[in-house]
């Protein structure tokens, strides 16, 4: 069996390379700085992310892409949404011609506003059935400590969604399928921005009642654009729609949760920024899902206060008010 490449050594790519080792899939990380793929080889650890989670002996790592990809059967893409499409043209040339590509990512792009799949369809030239996208309520601490957890792999190609599926079930990971890739793709993406008016919510202190409206709101604001896009609406009931909302909002591990709580403190974009480190990716995909939605004509009234918060200067309490006092409507 060929070996996995998993490009991106960060939170979410360090615990998934975990995940496919103890799955017994050999794998190789991709890492931009040296110093975390030789601390990755020398130590079995990643340092940077997880310094005191042990690797299976399966994975290594290595500065080097095209070593990384040389082979592969499986490419896991784990990188920031927004650097892909530029990490892509760097990778095209090693990709092996039939290698399935996983997409980790949940964002949408900015200035295109296409989710991460028509990304890897584009930038790496490949059909739309060579790209399955993992989702679900996967927080990356958790699923680095071996906590239980499950995930959808979701393809266009049931063949390849098969193959990622066998390639990460572990006894602590339970993954299933699904056909379809707009919904899971919008449900990771829309619910970093609803943690981010959840995290907000939190720190303003604000009730039970009103978050568990976010959340459920939220949930109506994403299926809505879901639908205009030939998302199943079902598909937002399941582990990438609701699962991925509840864990998002609920977890303080959530980087977009912690960023919300922060502005929502009074702090600017740049100092949650600063305090997070890492990738939070609501707060740039709020601006791109606000311009999808309005592209088709979806009301999103949750993400546009959320963008206006984080772009705008807008103070949560008066995007608080806003929300509160629109038309009144059906449900
Ligand atoms: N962490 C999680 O719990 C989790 C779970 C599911 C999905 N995701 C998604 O996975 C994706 C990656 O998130 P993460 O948690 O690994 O983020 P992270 O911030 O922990 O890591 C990002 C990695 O990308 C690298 N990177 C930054 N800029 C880059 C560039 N220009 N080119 C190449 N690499 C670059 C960083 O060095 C780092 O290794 C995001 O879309 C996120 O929403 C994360
Ligand atoms: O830490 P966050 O907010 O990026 O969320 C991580 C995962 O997407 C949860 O499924």
């Amino acid at each position: 069996m060929s070996h996995v490449a998993v490009l991106g050594a960060g939170s979410w790519g360090t615990a998934f390379a975990k995940v496919l080792g103890d799955a017994g899939r050999d794998v190789t990380i991709w890492s931009r700085r040296e110093t975390v793929a030789a601390g990755i080889r020398e130590t079995g650890r990643n340092p940077h992310y997880f310094p005191d989670v042990r690797l299976p002996e399966r994975v290594t790592a290595t500065a080097d892409a095209g070593k990384a990809i040389a082979g592969a059967e499986i490419v896991v893409l784990a990188v920031p949404s927004q650097t892909l499409r530029g990490n892509l043209a760097d990778w095209r040339p090693f990709l092996e011609s039939d290698a399935t590509l996983v997409s980790l990512m949940k964002g949408i792009e900015l200035g295109t506003t296409k989710r991460m799949s028509e990304v890897v369809i584009e930038a790496a030239n490949v059909p739309a059935d060579r790209v399955v996208v993992v989702s679900g309520p996967n927080l990356a601490p958790e699923i680095a400590a071996g906590q239980p957890a499950a995930t959808v792999a979701a393809g266009i190609d049931l063949r390849r969604a098969t193959l990622v599926q066998d390639a990460i079930t572990t006894p602590y990971m339970r993954p299933y399928t699904n056909d379809d890739v707009v919904g899971a793709e919008l449900g990771g993406a829309v619910k970093n921005v609803i943690a981010l008016a959840y995290g907000i919510a939190e720190a303003m202190g604000l009730g039970d009642n009103i978050k568990a409206t976010l959340i459920t709101r939220g949930l109506a604001e994403t299926a809505r654009l879901g639908v205009a896009l030939g998302a199943d609406p079902l598909t937002f009931a399941g582990l990438s729609g609701l699962g991925d909302l509840v864990g998002t909002c609920h977890s303080p591990y959530s980087r977009n949760r912690t960023f919300g709580e922060r502005l929502g403190r009074g702090e600017t974009v740049e100092q949650a920024q600063a305090a997070v480190g890492q990738t939070a990716e609501g707060v740039k995909s709020c601006l791109a899902i606000r311009d999808l939605a309005r592209k088709n004509n979806v009301e999103m009234p949750i993400t546009e206060q959320v963008e206006r918060v984080c772009h705008e200067g807008a103070d949560p309490r008066e995007a608080l008010t806003i929300l509160m006092t629109r038309t009144t409507k059906a449900e």
